[in-house]
């Protein structure tokens, strides 16, 4: 296998603003191909760490590079700039026709007018704007004049795309039908992202790796499951929320009850992927059973697993049972059935879930 090559790197960042530390991260790296997911509350310093990518802010200390060349002038950074494009919340349309505000970029670089014409057409048909190029970029709705400035980023056919939120406020069939057109563009031309959401689904779905902020520092990062179901503290326990998140893939799909093998258990669920798609189930557990006999199997849940508990924590009125099922799957108990039930770590037990209560995402390869 072939070593992936960073595209960015960034060593002891610090920024203040308005004279307060805002940032702190010793080091951090985008590689090639890789999409990252930004998350964290309010605050925490997203937005401040992709401005910081593009030297768009002041640094108090540290080094950005472009594949492994520190960055160090203005004239550096121009030219770095002309590879990164990025996406933020607010379209910032010119005043100006949908085809010109899609040009824009190529005009700053020099392009000539039949390339530009062509270039411009191809991203206007890919996202779906090809009927639309001749409108004021003013008389947009707001899921279009997104369109548009996903159109203009991609126009430039970056290496890397920085997103700072470029879909919030939408309604989530517009959000699901552009986070697809892009990540379709993303993934054929084999672009770097970042992306900073507060949408856990939309950050699952994407990223080959998940970032966790909280006050200007990175809190954990990693591959989504595994940030998902070990969260490193309290705060991404919390944050993060606390299904439990299995890597899939989907081996039938009969009239939508679709069965998906989850390290060599099979999984039923409903849902519309086909054989061969790599996806997430993602399990709350307040939606898992546990008994200590095999009654549950007459009930309507289609999932029953025989397992064990392998840890429990209080929660206040009820306990959390981590259960390994030959996959882990987490439960919720109340203290009356888990004295009922006798538990203790090492119990074996059935664990048992409805197909319905599944929520599958599809998920990218790692
Ligand atoms: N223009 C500014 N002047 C001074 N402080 C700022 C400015 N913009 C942001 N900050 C502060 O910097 C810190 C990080 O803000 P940042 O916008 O990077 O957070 P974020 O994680 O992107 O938040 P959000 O999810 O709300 O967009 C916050 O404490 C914020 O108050």
């Amino acid at each position: 296998m072939t070593q992936q090559q960073n595209v960015l790197d960034l060593k002891g960042l610090r920024v203040d603003r308005g004279g307060v530390p805002v940032l702190d991260i010793p080091s951090f790296s985008l590689s090639e191909n890789e999409f990252v997911s930004l998350i964290g509350p309010n605050g925490a310093g997203k937005s401040t760490l992709l401005l910081s990518l593009l030297g768009l802010i002041k640094r108090s200390s540290g080094t950005v590079s472009y594949r492994g060349r520190e960055i160090v002038n203005s004239a550096d950074w121009l030219k770095v700039r002309r590879s990164i494009a990025m996406v933020l919340q607010e379209p910032l349309l010119f005043d100006a026709t949908v085809f010109d505000n899609v040009a824009s970029g190529l005009k700053i670089r020099g392009m000539g007018r039949g390339e530009i014409k062509s270039r411009v057409t191809s991203y206007l048909e890919r996202f779906r704007l090809a009927d639309m190029a001749q409108r004021s970029a003013r008389k947009l709705s707001g899921g279009e004049a997104r369109r548009v400035s996903l159109a203009r980023a991609f126009a430039v056919e970056p290496e890397v795309i920085l997103f700072d939120e470029p879909f919030a406020n939408l309604d989530p069939p517009t959000r699901q039908a552009l986070t697809e057109d892009m990540d379709e563009v993303i993934r054929d031309r084999g672009i770097a992202a970042i992306l900073v959401t507060h949408d856990q689904s939309e950050a699952l779905r994407m990223s080959q790796r998940i970032v966790v902020m909280n006050g200007g520092r990175i809190v954990q990062e990693g591959p989504p499951a595994g940030v998902m179901n070990h969260p490193v503290n309290e705060f991404v326990a919390n944050f993060v929320g606390m299904e439990t998140i299995l890597e899939g893939e989907v081996v039938g799909n009969r009239f939508q009850q679709m069965t998906v093998k989850v390290a060599g258990c099979e999984i039923d669920t409903v849902g519309e992927a086909q054989p061969g798609a790599l996806v997430y189930c993602c399990i709350r557990p307040e939606n898992v059973t546990v008994s200590t006999t095999t009654a549950g199997k007459k009930s309507s849940a289609r999932n029953h697993f025989a397992g064990r508990v392998a840890g429990i924590a209080s929660m206040g009125p009820f306990l959390k049972l981590r259960l390994d099922c030959g996959f882990p799957l987490t439960a919720y108990v109340t203290r009356e059935s888990f004295a009922e039930l006798a538990l203790f770590e090492g119990k074996e037990i059935f664990a048992s879930f409805k197909a319905t209560s599944v929520h599958v995402i599809g998920r990218r390869a790692a």
